[in-house]
């Protein structure tokens, strides 16, 4: 069933118009004119806040929007994909509630609400107003709860559904098939990606499930109106975010807040000492008031050392009890015990938790007073979004980084770094996998000499990709790299603008079938089930003996792929075997045969006759690729060091009882700064250089013909004309379609520049 689910058949969508219906943005068709541009027309132009607006911000609860609310709302409710960048708890979550609540109220449909915190989900979906219905399904509900949940979702009583990226997307065979069929879900408002930063590949945090999540809402369930949400995002990781977002007009990023709220007050201290300095801070005058303090460690054991050390230490110096004062937590502990930690803190019964990043993330807790780095973390990404969970209530909270003098923990974490880097001989054997050498020219030869035709001219390429399944488990033992390694790779190779591969969702790639009733039974399917033939054809031809087997195991997505056959039908018609009873000898209604899908796998197409050459370089730019993003990560916590070595006191002691405002500001300018830059060479530019040079070796290759700018955008497009029409133009695919994912408009600016520099 979980198969099943996963590989349906696309749905009708709902249509613009019908968002625009819900919206209420659709206007009175002129005549002559289709539904489909009206709807198009309404809804790329922002319409004004409405009363009705204002209305249901007070059945939320609320009074006034906080600053880039209204904005990001009313973009969505004009149909326009949207992004929001704002600091924890400036009130992220209304982008979606409100115009949620407002289209639900105006038609049947549903919100998607897409956050990778399975384990806070239930939390999140007792924390909303009450007046929005909400169900969620992830993949660690029982069977029972995610039917009960489906039950709501299919029956129309709820308007917003929270879903894990994995119970949308599948992937390593965890939590796929949650969703209930794309035909049984009302139609899609919009979608909302919660950390939509993880969609960035240059984001501290890239989950390349969340590039397929665009992907799958887009082309599944065809959602048009994305709302992104995320607290960090550097200017280079916001623009890159709305590129995927395909967020095409300026404004789209709807706000972004000052990296650090006002009232946090930071410092920063390079003691040797770093334990007794801890235990001074607490004692001090600006922490040994607050109530509420996170102190960060690195490591597990040192989340549970140091919460020791400040029971001892602070003991009798307030009269609480013992365990008020502090408790490690950690991604080790048991659930229930994480729980307790928890919810003693958040209801006050517990001052300190000494804990890993695993706390805090989507914590709502507004009157967090404190947060102490025992540790260096490894991105201002990550500083700024623990420090963000200190006083999310806009009152003053204080934040304290120990930096070690020696750089002790920039070694630590460089070494982290290292560790998910790959070597070139890995990714040579990943490629070898991703593109093994097919057939297609030796057939295409043979119907060249059987219809006498004369051959095509060398740059003619024969292969139009494949659909290939790697299993997930065997490749990363085979490769020793993580199964999110593999499929970074592979999301690099997509992401080229020669799109090596095409993602598809993974898939059990490995299909048994046992024949109950031997061997005869087995001969009388190969009669009526076409790919079951094949396989015995293509073991007949290997020299097999296949006269006896009742039992057969094989690539299903290597025989659909052979007979050009789609894998959902091949699969089905497969299946079907079990239940085909004239047939056979009927046992049960059933036929006899047992058919079993195994083996969750990477599933993408890709080519089949790149050049040894071709390899090489496909090689080359998957290991520059990981050598840029190790290089980046590296110059990102170099100088993330440095920038708080600048600030930093030599001893707490400096500012246990006072702060000092300057350095504060120090900090914070330095941390604007950073996240207002363009990454260096941005990537674009990277592309730039080399669709430049392709478009130069175009036009040197064609130089006795003539070509506009948006000539040459289009054949790199891969769109044909009457001039240059893809049966000519289309057969050389080192330019044809090469571009496809690259801005046309973009494209045409390049090739004009670029012909006239050629003239
Ligand atoms: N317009 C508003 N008026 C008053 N309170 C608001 C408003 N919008 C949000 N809030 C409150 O602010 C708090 C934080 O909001 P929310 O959880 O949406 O923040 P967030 O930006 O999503 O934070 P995080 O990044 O941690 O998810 C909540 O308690 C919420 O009720």
């Amino acid at each position: 069933a979980d198969e099943k689910a996963v590989e349906e058949e696309p749905f009708e969508l709902p249509t613009l118009e019908e968002v625009a219906r819900a919206t209420g943005t659709l206007q009175p068709q002129p005549q002559g004119t289709s539904v489909d541009l009206i709807a198009c027309r309404s809804l790329t132009e922002l319409v004004e806040t409405h009363e009705d607006v204002y209305s249901a911000l007070r059945d939320l609860g609320y009074q006034s929007f906080r600053p880039g609310q209204e904005e990001a709302i009313m973009r969505i409710l004009s149909g326009l994909s949207t992004l929001v960048v704002l600091s924890t708890g400036m009130g992220k979550s209304l982008c979606y509630q409100l115009p949620a609540y407002l289209y639900a109220q105006r038609s049947k449909c549903i919100t998607l609400v897409i956050s990778p915190l399975v384990s806070l989900m239930d939390d999140q979906l007792s924390g909303l107003p009450a007046k929005l219905k909400a169900a969620c399904i992830h993949s660690n509900m029982t069977m029972k709860q995610r039917e009960a949940a489906i039950e709501k979702v299919k029956s129309g009583q709820v308007c917003l559904l929270l879903l894990s990226p994995e119970a949308l997307v599948g992937g390593g065979g965890s939590g796929s098939g949650c969703l209930p069929s794309a035909q049984e879900l009302p139609p899609v408002a919009f979608a909302c990606i919660d950390e939509a930063h993880c969609v960035s590949e240059w984001s501290h945090n890239f989950r390349p499930c969340y590039l397929r999540l665009c992907k799958v809402l887009r082309e599944r369930l065809g959602v048009r109106c994305l709302l992104g949400l995320t607290a960090t995002a550097t200017l280079s990781t916001a623009l890159d975010i709305a590129k995927h977002l395909e967020i095409s007009d300026q404004a789209g990023i709807a706000v972004r807040s000052a990296a650090v709220p006002p009232n946090l007050n930071l410092s920063v201290s390079t003691d040797r000492e770093k334990d007794q300095a801890l235990v001074s801070l607490l004692k001090g005058d600006r922490f040994g008031c607050l109530d509420s303090i996170i102190v960060y460690c690195t490591r597990r054991e040192e989340t549970v050392r140091v919460a020791a050390l400040l029971r001892t230490c602070l003991q009798g110096k307030i009269r609480k009890p013992l365990k008020w004062q502090a408790e490690s937590y950690h991604a080790g502990l048991s659930g229930s015990e994480r729980r307790r930690v928890q919810n003693n803190f958040m209801c006050g019964e517990l001052r300190i938790v000494v804990a890993t990043v695993a706390f805090g993330m989507g914590l709502d807790k507004s009157d967090v007073r404190g947060i102490i780095h025992y540790n260096m973390p490894k991105s201002f990404e990550s500083y700024v979004q623990e420090i963000g969970r200190a006083g999310r209530d806009g009152e003053p909270a204080h934040c304290h980084l120990f930096l070690d003098p020696e750089g002790g923990d920039l070694h630590e974490l460089r070494r982290h770094i290292y560790a998910d880097t790959v070597d070139y001989y890995t990714v040579k054997r990943l490629v070898q996998k991703v593109f093994p050498a097919c057939k297609c020219k030796q057939i295409h030869q043979k119907q060249q000499e059987l219809f006498k035709v004369t051959p095509p001219s060398s740059v003619c390429e024969f292969c139009h990709t494949h659909e290939r399944a790697i299993p997930i488990q065997e490749t990363i033992e085979a490769l020793d790299i993580t199964e999110e390694g593999v499929e970074t790779l592979l999301c690099y190779l997509e992401l080229h603008p020669q799109r090596f591969v095409e993602l598809l969702h993974p898939t059990l790639s490995v299909c048994k079938v046992s024949c109950y009733d031997g061997l005869r039974q087995l001969q009388k399917i190969t009669k009526i089930c076409p790919p079951i033939a094949v396989v015995l054809a293509r073991r007949r031809m290997a020299g097999e003996r296949v006269e006896q087997c009742d039992q057969l195991e094989f690539d299903v997505v290597e025989v659909a792929d052979t007979m050009g056959w789609q894998l959902p039908l091949v699969k089905r018609g497969l299946r079907q075997l079990q239940w085909i009873k004239n047939a056979f000898v009927s046992a049960g209604g059933r036929s006899g045969v047992l058919v079993e899908f195994s083996s969750p796998s990477f599933y993408f197409r890709s080519y089949g006759d790149l050049s040894d050459e071709e390899i090489d370089r496909v090689c080359q730019f998957l290991h520059k690729r990981v050598q840029d993003q190790e290089r980046t990560q590296l110059y990102q916590l170099t100088a993330c060091f440095k920038a708080f070595k600048s600030v930093a006191f030599c001893s707490v002691l400096s500012c246990v009882d006072d702060l000092d405002e300057s350095r504060s500001l120090q900090l914070k300018s330095l941390l604007s700064e950073y996240f207002d830059k363009r990454r260096d060479g941005d990537h674009l530019l990277d592309w730039e250089d080399q669709i430049r040079a392709d478009i130069r070796s175009f036009l040197s290759n064609r130089s006795d013909e003539k070509f506009s700018g948006r000539a040459v955008a289009r054949i790199f497009h891969g769109i044909g004309s009457p001039c240059y029409p893809a049966q000519t133009y289309g057969k050389d695919r080192r330019y044809w379609r090469k571009y496809i994912q690259f801005d046309f408009n973009q494209l045409i600016r390049l090739a004009t520049q670029e012909i006239i520099r050629f003239k």
